[in-house]
């Protein structure tokens, strides 16, 4: 991947069927064979990645995370993270729903980053691998442990050392 250290993809979802009941109208349409967009009639955006309301979740996680995933490997460090309106498909694409109901082929970007990532562990056994996980809702000023099953609202805070990381 080329070196640039910030890239956006856009990704248009398909009207849900609430949507096409209420007569709703697709309001963003791609430019054929550019990374462009238009909204309205004339409004043209420019991403690194454009992908339409057909586009699989495989394709989206290939073109945009796979080779994160790898330079990881190499000691890289990597961010991905999904942003929008309500409704506009973060979850959806990211894959933080319900994973064990989700079907093979809809597996957003999380399962497929972790699979990815094992099997290359497995395939590298000289190296030594440490591998924490933690899964936190931010919603306003509240912070949930989604990986706590007791109980799911734990006292989070968010803390700063003294160099301006944040824990
Ligand atoms: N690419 C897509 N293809 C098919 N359905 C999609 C796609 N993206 C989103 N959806 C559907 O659209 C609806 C809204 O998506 P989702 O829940 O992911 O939105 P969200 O951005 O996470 O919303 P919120 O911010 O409210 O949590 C869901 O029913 C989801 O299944």
């Amino acid at each position: 991947m080329e070196e640039i250290p910030v890239r956006v993809a856009v990704r248009v979802r398909p009207l849900l069927c609430k949507e096409i009941l209420h007569n709703h109208q697709v309001c963003v349409r791609l430019i054929p064979n550019t990374q462009q967009i238009i909204i309205g009639k004339d409004r043209i955006f420019t991403f690194d990645f454009v992908f339409g309301k057909n586009s699989t979740q495989d394709e989206v996680y290939s073109t945009c995370i796979k080779p994160l995933v790898a330079s990881l490997i190499e000691g890289y460090n990597a961010t991905v993270f999904a942003y929008g309106q309500t409704g506009s498909g973060k979850t959806y694409t990211i894959g933080g729903g319900h994973i064990a109901s989700v079907a093979e082929d809809k597996k957003g970007i999380i399962p497929r980053a972790i699979q990815d990532l094992f099997q290359s562990i497995s395939e590298n056994s000289s190296i030594d691998f440490n591998i924490k996980v933690s899964y936190i809702e931010v919603y306003k000023e509240d912070l949930r442990d989604l990986l706590e099953l007791e109980t799911s609202i734990k006292d989070l805070h968010i803390r700063e050392d003294e160099k301006g990381n944040t824990e």
